[in-house]
């Protein structure tokens, strides 16, 4: 269990995380919804570490996370994999050296410099490539492929690294609905086969309704919606994004469904689970 208790974060005067206390059980799918500048990456930059911890406590069973130093601190960034929203390959690279990748920070670095990566990592990249349908791409330079196909190569990269947790951070901002839902879908499979928790923010209220079990609802650095899709009630939306609530309401990823592309909402999903 990733617990927060009492976390608050600030920058000079700015407070970006306000006295957050949060538990994510394992194997959830949550979404983080809030308007620009709510704390939402900063939440999770302070979930592994990428941006200090102020005040508060995080928690991952017995690992206190502010309390890690070198080889466990890099040991704990493997296990709580990012996902950026501009992909953050290495664009020269080809797809398959960028997923084996993910192996730095758990694999020793000088083989991993010089490429010289095992049999079994090479294996496991080309499953995790397989995975995401992107196997005929292996061998591309990684800024030849489109967005969508970059972020799942992303995904497959995280995958390398055998995280307990996924974080993401606006995975889908930069892409069109199709490749946002090929992206989300990903992310949902891996959360619902493998176990991992993921933990997505998202800027529109219609990708966290159709793929997140739980919805975090931030404003100016403080949860004020902790709960399932169904009860993001209207007066609750306008809470979380005020006037900008109309915006937020896109709903342009699931309005676009194709038949090949069925995206189902996590209750249907649910009721699929329970026949
Ligand atoms: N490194 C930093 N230095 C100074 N201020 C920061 C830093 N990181 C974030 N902030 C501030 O903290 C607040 C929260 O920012 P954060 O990026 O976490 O919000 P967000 O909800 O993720 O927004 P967005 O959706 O635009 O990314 C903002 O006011 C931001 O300007």
């Amino acid at each position: 269990m990733l617990e927060l208790n009492k976390v608050t974060k600030r920058f000079g005067d700015t407070v970006a995380v306000n006295n957050v206390s949060l538990s994510f059980a394992p194997g959830q799918m949550v979404g983080i919804i809030g308007r620009s500048g709510a704390g939402k990456s900063t939440l999770l930059r302070l979930i592994n570490r990428l941006t200090s911890i102020g005040e508060g406590r995080i928690t991952y069973g017995d690992i206190d996370v502010a309390a890690l130093e070198g080889k466990q601190l890099r040991a704990w960034r493997a296990r709580c994999a990012m996902i950026f929203q501009q992909f953050n390959l290495v664009n020269r690279l080809d797809v398959l050296t960028n997923v084996l990748i993910g192996r730095i920070g758990t694999a020793a670095t000088l083989p991993v410099m010089f490429k010289r990566f095992p049999a079994s990592d090479r294996a496991s990249a080309v499953m995790a490539l397989d995975r995401l349908d992107l196997l005929p791409q292996g061998l591309q330079r990684a800024d030849t492929l489109s967005g969508g196909q970059q972020q799942r190569v992303a995904i497959a990269r995280a995958l390398m690294q055998k995280p307990s947790l996924i974080l993401a951070d606006e995975p889908i901002a930069s892409l069109d609905p199709r490749n946002a839902r090929l992206v989300m879908d990903a992310l949902h499979a891996i959360n619902k086969q493998d176990k991992i928790t993921v933990i997505c923010n998202l800027h529109t209220l219609d990708a966290a309704r159709a793929y997140c079990d739980r919805i975090v609802g931030m404003a100016h650095g403080s949860v004020v919606f902790d709960g399932s899709p169904t009860q993001l009630t209207s007066a609750v939306i306008q809470q979380i994004y005020g006037d900008e609530s109309e915006d937020a309401v896109d709903e342009t990823l699931t309005s676009t469904m194709g038949a090949q592309l069925p995206v189902r909402t996590a209750a249907e999903r649910h009721l699929e689970a329970a026949h």
